[in-house]
């Protein structure tokens, strides 16, 4: 009879353990953050130009090298991005920064085109274009594509055929996204084998980046391991993101599962913003705060300054008047209220010893 062979609890530290092997680049997580867009899409009352300038031009000193911006979409199906050409036109770019924004659609590529032809970087000057760079969406679930783009995946798939030639040709790249990578809102349970598919085809239409969305957040380990498993049988894993939604508090462990298996750039929203317009109930992406501090803890660099980070999810939130997502963020900003406290009280038990000594 086959006996489970007894692991002593090292051997099942070592195998859960997330410590990344010795190469520098291995060790090294990018960190995508969408917050700007996908966070804020989904706002209810439209969120005025300035706020959106503010929050990503605070980003933009955070450390952070890719930070979303909004999107060209419909202003029928998605109000709150409307303003995005206003956005790009205000942050104050970082040149170390890319500031991506979505594309779903020909119209919304040409109005983005246009933007940059009429506002180019001054004649000889180093200062970067308003963006480098655009991101197409598809579904791995029929029904999502229908809410979401208003046609099936094979008619998404053909759109973006001219819309990343035109892309590359204007010189920008093109990252790809796949929604419903574990489950659809409306249909239930994704297959991987469905995933592999639509990732492949985004891949093959050139799109250097392929980011897999857990739309409703639903995703566990198990799930996500299996998704990820079928995906990197067609897609080198060095060209795959995780974009885990916190619906169900899996977002941290499901975006460490994907770097377990190799995947070294991870989707995430300051205070964790955000949920889809087209997927009911769902909350937003994984808290920045929450995976960066994660990462870190597991020996991995991501380039952020977390504190920074935390400030700024602090201040988001109370702009939008909605609570902080982020547990990390929560507790550094406790820590600092306290620290700041027992200061002021060192400060006045010091200045009461020197007055009862005058
Ligand atoms: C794709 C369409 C446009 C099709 O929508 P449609 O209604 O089928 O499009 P249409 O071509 O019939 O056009 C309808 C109207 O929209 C206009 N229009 C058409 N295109 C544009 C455009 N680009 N920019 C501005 N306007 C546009 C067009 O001109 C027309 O205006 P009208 O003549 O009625 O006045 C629509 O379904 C759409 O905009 N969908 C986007 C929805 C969206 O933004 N969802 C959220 C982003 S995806 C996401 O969050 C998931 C992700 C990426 O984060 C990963 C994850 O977590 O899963």
């Amino acid at each position: 009879m086959l006996r489970p062979v007894a692991r002593s609890w090292k051997q099942n530290i070592r195998q859960f353990s997330f410590r990344p092997i010795s190469s520098t680049s291995r060790s090294h997580v990018k960190i995508v953050e969408v917050g700007p867009r996908d966070g804020l899409q989904n706002e209810k009352s439209i969120i005025p130009t300035e706020v959106k300038v503010e929050l990503i031009d605070k980003l933009g000193t955070t450390g952070l090298k890719v930070i979303e911006s909004g999107s060209f979409v419909s202003p029928k199906w998605v109000p709150q991005m409307a303003g995005t050409a206003d956005v790009l036109l205000q942050i104050k770019r970082n040149p170390g920064v890319r500031y991506p924004v979505l594309v779903p659609n020909v119209k919304g590529l040409d109005t983005l085109v246009d933007l940059l032809e009429r506002h180019p970087p001054p004649a000889g000057s180093s200062e970067p274009p308003l963006t480098d760079e655009i991101a197409v969406f598809i579904a791995a679930s029929e029904s999502f594509s229908k809410a979401n783009l208003n046609c099936s995946i094979g008619e998404s798939i053909d759109r973006l055929v001219p819309v990343v030639r035109l892309a590359r040709f204007k010189g920008l790249r093109v990252r790809g996204y796949v929604s419903t990578v574990i489950t659809c809102p409306y249909e239930g349970p994704i297959a991987p084998e469905k995933v592999r598919d639509v990732a492949k085809a985004l891949h093959q239409l050139g799109c250097y980046e392929i980011s897999l969305g857990d739309t409703v957040g639903t995703g566990t380990p198990i799930t996500v391991e299996n998704m990820l498993n079928a995906v990197t049988s067609v897609v080198p894993v060095e060209k795959l993101a995780a974009h885990m939604h916190d619906t169900y508090g899996m977002g941290v462990v499901n975006s460490l599962i994907a770097v377990k298996s190799g995947i070294r750039t991870v989707d995430s929203s300051v205070a964790g913003l955000g949920g889809c317009p087209y997927s009911p109930g769902a909350t937003g992406n994984v808290a920045t705060e929450d995976i960066v501090h994660a990462l870190h803890g597991a020996g991995y660099t991501t380039g952020v300054d977390l504190e920074g980070l935390a400030e700024i999810g602090g201040w988001i939130s109370s702009q939008l008047g909605r609570p902080n997502s982020s547990r990390v963020g929560q507790a550094l900003l406790a820590k600092k209220t306290r620290e700041a406290a027992a200061k002021a009280k060192e400060a006045q038990a010091g200045e009461e010893t020197i007055q009862a000594r005058l």
